[in-house]
């Protein structure tokens, strides 16, 4: 199997920063603005998002998880894992929610996502930042910030590692 690098370190870094740019430019700021990430590694990329907004304009924008689980189209679940889904501490009623993950393929994860949140909530807006595209969705679901687009072949794969759960900062693709 043959591997490329796509982003390394200071690639996932700068785009990230860019996305945070983005973030603060199209809102005007971050008023109402909160991160969900998506277990487990966009968890890991809404607390980076979180922390380079923070260095860029002094706000901490509240940042919690979403496990999407529980609301995958191909499993049934009990309703304690579909009440549990979403871990902040902050009510997101009237908030803007920017779901962030690593990798956007199909757009299943995403279309969970969204269920899970307006599952128990009624956000007034709902956005997306992923750090991949690699295109080829199954869903009418695109995403507001992007690190980079990658078009892909099907078979191929992307896989994002992060310091915080891999001990490594890197983004590969396999063919
Ligand atoms: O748009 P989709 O087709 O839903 O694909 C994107 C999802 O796939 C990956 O998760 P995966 O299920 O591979 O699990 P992982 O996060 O444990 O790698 C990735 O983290 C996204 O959440
Ligand atoms: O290539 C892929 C597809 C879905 N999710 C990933 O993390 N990588």
């Amino acid at each position: 199997m043959k591997k490329r690098t796509i982003l390394d370190e200071a690639q996932i870094s700068r785009s990230l920063t860019r996305m945070s740019h983005e973030i603060l430019e199209r809102n005007k700021g971050t008023e109402g603005l909160v991160f969900l990430g998506v277990r487990t590694r966009g968890e890991f990329l809404a607390d980076r998002l979180q922390q380079k907004v923070e260095e860029i304009d002094g706000v901490t924008i509240p940042t919690g998880t979403i496990d999407i689980t529980a609301y995958r189209d191909d499993k049934v679940t009990d309703t304690e894992a579909l009440e549990e889904a979403i871990d902040i501490d902050i009510p997101l009623d009237d908030r803007h929610v920017i779901i962030v993950d690593d990798v956007l393929y199909t757009g299943r994860t995403i279309r969970a996502a969204m269920d899970a949140i307006l599952n128990h909530v009624r956000p007034s807006k709902i956005s997306l930042a992923v750090l991949i595209d690699r295109g080829h969705r199954e869903l009418p679901i695109r995403a507001d910030y992007v690190g980079k687009n990658i078009p892909t072949a099907r078979e191929e794969k992307i896989n994002v590692y992060l310091e915080e759960h891999d001990n490594a900062n890197e983004v590969v693709i396999s063919e």
